[in-house]
């Protein structure tokens, strides 16, 4: 089944996060202003999961980590190991393709201050779970970030003491798929310089790896 059966743009089972989204549209008639769907290849070994979409990225384009400063990173080193036809991605009609990979968020929806609450993140995960399931077997999971790593840890019924969160960590899942975390690429990590390009690009050094 397609992972978009297991995603609803309807979905407003978090009422602040509904609220919010119905504000912001209300600013921004021109943004896409809802759940923001998984974007890729419906069979793909990697699924990259990050926090949820930004308010002038994700949220205004459609596309996750799209038309904002969080994107670029990720889509270059989607595009430096064969995953993208594109170096970048920039709209919904970008002609940009992900080819055995797919990008999700584990909140769908904009939360205010890019803070989503520990119930909203609780709420949303069955969608993730669902989305995980969809994976072929010997799958790769890029979390990006905290967040998105207990995120993976709760759609499989694992306590997040399980496996601790680190930059360029693997571990085994209970199916036969590998969870990879590594930092979150947002502005603020990279101008930091917690995360560098060539820390992102051996992580999916480590992915290709993994899948070949
Ligand atoms: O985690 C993030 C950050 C920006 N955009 C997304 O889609 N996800």
């Amino acid at each position: 089944m397609p992972h978009s059966a297991y995603f609803k743009q309807s979905c407003r089972l978090c009422p602040r996060l509904a609220n919010f989204l119905d504000d912001v549209k209300l600013k921004h008639p021109d943004y896409h202003a809802l759940p923001v769907a998984p974007f890729g290849d419906p069979d793909a070994r990697l699924l990259i999961v990050g926090l949820a979409p930004g308010m002038h990225g994700a949220n205004a384009s459609g596309r996750p980590f799209t038309g904002d400063y969080a994107g670029l990173l990720l889509y270059k080193a989607l595009y430096d190991f064969g995953f993208s036809n594109q170096l970048e991605s920039t709209s919904l009609a970008d002609g940009l393709q992900l080819s055995n990979c797919r990008i999700t968020n584990a909140v769908k929806c904009l939360p205010p201050q890019n803070k989503p609450t520990g119930d909203e993140i609780k709420q949303c995960n069955p969608y993730l779970a669902a989305e995980i399931k969809t994976l072929p077997k010997h799958s790769v999971i890029l979390a990006l970030g905290n967040i998105a790593h207990q995120a993976v840890l709760r759609a499989y019924g694992l306590k997040v003491t399980t496996a601790k969160f680190g930059h360029h960590t693997l571990y085994d899942l209970p199916d036969s798929n590998k969870l990879v975390s590594s930092y979150h690429c947002s502005r603020y990590n990279v101008q930091t310089k917690r995360l560098s390009m060539e820390m992102l690009a051996a992580v999916f050094a480590d992915i290709r790896d993994l899948l070949a």
